[in-house]
């Protein structure tokens, strides 16, 4: 199964749209996994096992691991869900880009080392720097489009031919690098407007959406901005809030006290 078919499936028989950021923090966990050297790789275990139900993906931030040298803990957290969760794919957020030599590497790097089913991609080399992952049509390629972050703005706002470029960002996606039908865009929680105007350019094509939860994003108007026709089209991801919800030994619990919120949150939006 390919990973837009494992996504539709998860929306269709878990009802909901909610993914679980995975960005482990030592110096947030719980006080149990003082001096753990397999810290890493516990604390994001247990998360994935006790948020797995109220998950239609898991979303690891590279960044998160390899600054820890815990790349190894990376590799066995995914195979831990594809072994323990299987139909929850895994989007590795990694957002990389380069030149198309060195952008084989990475998608060897995301697809084959740490079997992700799909990936975030920067946009700004052009087409051939993001072709690797797009000839992958099996895996999914989560292009940025509008951030979520307060620069966002700064270059991806600039008019060019009319109009802003993270729309030009959407339209190629969506008419040109989608022929495999695995592309997904990155439209932040942070901006409902620009959420309402990416949808209106690029059809059905399903949005990674950060920025609820710590950053303040509002996930009902997420859902009213941008769903698609079947009320689904969305991957709202939530990392800090989940993660750290509690620094107790309940951490596992709050985690899947919190991913059932937001699940609830954005069912009630529809
Ligand atoms: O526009 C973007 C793209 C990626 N991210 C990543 O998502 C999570 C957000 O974490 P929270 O704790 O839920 O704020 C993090 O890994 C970012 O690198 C983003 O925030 N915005």
């Amino acid at each position: 199964m390919s990973f837009m078919q494992a996504l539709h499936a998860r929306w269709n028989q878990a009802g909901t749209l909610v993914c679980v950021g995975l960005d482990p923090e030592p110096a947030k966990f719980p006080a149990r996994f003082a001096g753990d050297p397999d810290a890493v790789f516990a604390f994001c275990r247990d998360i994935v096992d006790a948020t797995a139900e109220f998950a239609c993906a898991f979303k690891p931030q590279i960044a998160h691991f390899a600054a820890l040298g815990a790349e190894g803990a990376l590799e066995r957290l995914i195979a831990h869900v594809h072994a323990e969760h299987p139909g929850v794919p895994v989007i590795l957020d990694s957002k990389r880009g380069d030149i198309g030599s060195t952008a084989q590497h990475y998608a060897t790097e995301a697809f084959d080392r740490y079997a992700a089913d799909a990936v975030t991609a920067n946009p700004y080399l052009g087409r051939d720097s993001v072709q690797p992952f797009l000839d992958r049509a099996d895996r999914g390629v989560v292009v940025l489009c509008r951030t979520s972050n307060p620069g966002a703005g700064d270059l991806q706002d600039l008019v060019v031919d009319g109009r802003p470029l993270y729309q030009h960002v959407a339209d190629k996606v969506a008419n040109e690098w989608n022929s495999h039908g695995n592309c997904m865009l990155v439209v932040g929680a942070t901006w409902p407007e620009q959420l309402r105007e990416v949808r209106a350019i690029v059809g059905d094509v399903p949005f990674l959406v950060p920025g609820v939860g710590a950053q303040g994003g509002d996930a009902g108007a997420v859902v009213t901005h941008a769903r698609t026709a079947d009320g689904s089209g969305l991957v709202i991801s939530s990392s800090r809030a989940i993660l750290y919800a509690s620094s107790g030994d309940d951490y596992a619990e709050a985690a899947a006290r919190e991913a059932r919120a937001l699940r609830d949150t954005i069912n009630r939006a529809h």
